[in-house]
């Protein structure tokens, strides 16, 4: 009968999630098909893998968390989970060529497509949630595409939180003469790879260089040129944007790290136009501050929970009735 018709009508109309015949379903780079995996697809049709912590009541703000270069969203799942117990609802997504989301290993045609995936990411969040305040926490080449998230919507961010930010180039690695080497390397062999990311200046804890080293969701191979010239290219737009900055901020820096000099955090801190802003040095800390030793980590985790809740404005009158 008619009732038949019309529910087959129904499956074929509503059921979106079948590929059409023919098609195979796209798959992480892990194998996984997409469609069992929290995803968005970019706007180059690429497909990331997303995490949300949601809490179970009424959540008081949005926390938009970058991971850095090579690594990927899950190890900032105790961070997560520690904002998520504040009654924050915390996202985040692999970017472009890393973790479980498509493209290229650790490497980007232009920094800007990390910072543009961001925005749709937050973009999507805040039309689920329209009322609540956002922050961005991010760590390394995470904190630079914070940084430049937020520039570009100014008003957008109740607060930018910072940890080991990627700001400014390691003086030994970028002396002039490597600059120039490597920008001539990137017109003649621009895949070609310079040294990997030595873990070993990742942490003092070295369980937590052991669980990077295990972490197959992390990029172990050599840093192409072609990415290390998206690095400086980011840098320079930072050294440009940073006398303009006017959110509040949190910078936490290690000053015994190495793959991001603590210098750049210094420079945003003195040269940046914001009021409300604070800096924290760690003494002898390592790059990953997060997870440096138990009991930095712990004070990094306490600093930032902490500093977001006091960010979180206050409800007005009419909303608290
Ligand atoms: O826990 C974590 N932290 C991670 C991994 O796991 C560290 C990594 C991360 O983002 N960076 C560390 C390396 C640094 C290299 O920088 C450059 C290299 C060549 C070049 F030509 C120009 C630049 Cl700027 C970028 C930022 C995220």
């Amino acid at each position: 009968g008619s009732d038949v018709l019309s529910s087959l009508l129904r499956v074929s109309v509503t059921d979106s999630s079948m590929p059409e015949p023919g098609a195979a379903p796209r798959r992480s780079p892990q194998g996984v098909p997409y469609s069992d995996l929290p995803h968005i697809v970019n706007a180059d049709g690429l497909h990331l893998f997303c995490r949300y912590w949601e809490p179970t009541g009424q959540p008081r703000a949005l926390v938009f968390i970058a991971h850095g270069a090579g690594e990927h969203c899950g190890p900032y799942d105790e961070m997560a989970q520690r904002l998520k117990e504040l009654s924050l609802l915390v996202f985040a997504h692999d970017h472009v060529g890393h973790g479980q989301s498509e493209g290229d290993r650790m490497n980007i045609k232009d920094f800007q497509i990390y910072i543009r995936d961001s925005l749709q990411h937050i973009d999507l969040m805040k039309s689920r949630h329209p009322d609540l305040p956002v922050f961005i926490v991010g760590h390394s080449m995470g904190g630079a595409i914070s940084i430049l998230t937020a520039c570009e919507r100014p008003g957008d961010f109740v607060g930018v939180v910072l940890i080991a930010p990627l700001v400014q180039m390691n003086p030994e690695s970028a002396t002039p003469f490597k600059v120039f080497m490597a920008k001539l390397l990137n017109h003649m062999l621009p895949s070609l790879t310079m040294g990997s990311i030595e873990s070993k200046w990742l942490s003092r804890d070295k369980r937590q260089v052991e669980a990077y080293d295990a972490d197959e969701l992390n990029y172990h191979g050599g840093m192409r040129v072609s990415f290390g010239m998206q690095l400086m290219a980011a840098v320079e737009r930072m050294q440009r944007e940073i006398p303009s900055i006017s959110w509040p901020f949190l910078l936490l820096h290690g000053d015994a790290d190495k793959l991001c000099d603590i210098r750049g955090s210094r420079m945003m801190y003195d040269n940046s136009l914001s009021t409300d802003k604070k800096i924290k040095i760690y003494e002898g800390g390592y790059h990953a501050l997060h997870h440096d030793l138990p009991e930095v980590a712990e004070s990094v985790l306490k600093e930032l929970t902490t500093w977001i809740t006091e960010h979180i404005p206050a409800a007005t009158s009419q909303e608290a009735q």
